[in-house]
């Protein structure tokens, strides 16, 4: 593993209660959690969030980023706007497993609404154990990244 061990956090105010409950399973494992809320349960914008967290792992203060909205989309959707990142929707732990080693994904998104806690801990088990494999699949990544 990279010496890199943080794990960025965020969520809108529909992924609050499933962050925290994240939060505590991932720094249980060892992983330093940067969580960058919010706390407050008011009614939020789920894109200023995802691109928050999408930052810190673009620019390589975080290895990894776990994010959260009501179905996880619409987060998703703003953290892949920042260069550099790769953020799937998994609501099955297969998924979670295969972004990152096939895709190489370095973010992963939850939908609160969508899984409940259990589930939503497998799946994050499996995206944070996972490696990605490199080869083929590393000539697809670059191309994500460097589309024609
Ligand atoms: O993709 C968007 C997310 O699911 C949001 O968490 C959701 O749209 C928030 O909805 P509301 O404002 O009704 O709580």
């Amino acid at each position: 593993m990279s010496s890199n061990t943080r794990v960025v956090l965020s969520s809108d105010h529909a992924g609050i209660v499933l962050r925290q409950a994240v939060a505590d399973h991932v720094a249980a494992q060892g992983w330093e959690v940067v969580d960058i809320g919010p706390t407050s349960f008011e009614s939020t914008h789920y894109p200023l969030h995802g691109a928050a967290a999408a930052r810190r792992v673009a620019s390589g203060e975080c290895r990894l980023g776990i994010v959260v909205c009501g179905t996880g989309q619409g987060i998703m959707m703003a953290a892949n706007k920042v260069a550099g990142v790769r953020c799937g929707v998994c609501s099955d732990t297969f998924s979670a497993r295969m972004i990152r080693e096939h895709n190489d994904a370095n973010m992963l998104s939850l939908g609160a609404r969508v899984v409940g806690e259990g589930l939503a801990l497998e799946i994050v088990d499996a995206f944070l154990t996972a490696q990605f494999e490199g080869g083929r699949h590393a000539t697809r990544v670059d191309m994500i990244e460097a589309p024609e």
